[in-house]
């Protein structure tokens, strides 16, 4: 990561200590660099392709592929990652996660895996360390439900899917 005077040092909503991730590298991983903020302020930590180096992963137009990133996180309860695509990859190849946002639970230990799908006119190549996306650390809040006779009534009622217009 790069910083300047110029950025403002991060700090948490909370001006408490961040989460702490523990990152364990798989075999494959070797080598890589850690996932990374690659700004001071950057929301998102960017995810490396553990491809093998030897092995370009080839995205042909409209396939979609798991992509190993040669790490397991374990995500303190209480928060997950979400796995997002770089507007950069979206933008000028049409490459994009196609379940974005990518869900990594707390108590998930296998290898995070970004789900690349390729929306753009020409095959995409990956190479290892290439930086394919972005993870956010976000907390996570869990519901008690409960089932119900009846819901209380409001002005829009089971109005939904366009019901408001476009202008
Ligand atoms: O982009 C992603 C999305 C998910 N996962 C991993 C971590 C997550 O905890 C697990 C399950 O994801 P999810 O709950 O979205 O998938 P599912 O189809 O519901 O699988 P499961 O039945 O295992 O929960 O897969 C990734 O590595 N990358
Ligand atoms: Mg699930």
């Amino acid at each position: 990561m790069t910083t300047s005077a110029l950025d403002p040092p991060f700090r948490e909503p909370s001006h408490g200590e961040p989460p702490a991730i523990g990152l364990v590298r798989l075999a494959h991983g070797a080598g890589l660099a850690l996932p990374s903020y690659e700004t001071a302020g950057a929301a998102g930590m960017d995810l490396r392709a553990a491809v093998p180096a030897d092995a370009p992963l080839v995205l042909a137009v409209n396939a979609r592929v798991a992509v190993p990133t040669g790490f397991v996180f374990a995500i303190p309860s209480g928060y997950e990652g979400q796995v997002r695509p770089r507007s950069g990859l979206a933008l000028n190849h049409g490459v994009t996660c196609l379940n974005t946002p990518g869900t990594v639970d707390s108590d998930y230990r296998g290898e995070v895996k970004v789900i690349l799908v390729n929306l753009g006119e020409a095959p995409f190549t990956i190479e290892r360390g290439a930086r394919i996306a972005q993870m956010v650390i976000a907390p996570v809040t869990r519901a008690v439900v409960e089932e119900c006779e009846s819901t209380d009534a409001t002005a829009r009622g089971a109005d939904g899917f366009g019901s408001t217009g476009v202008r």
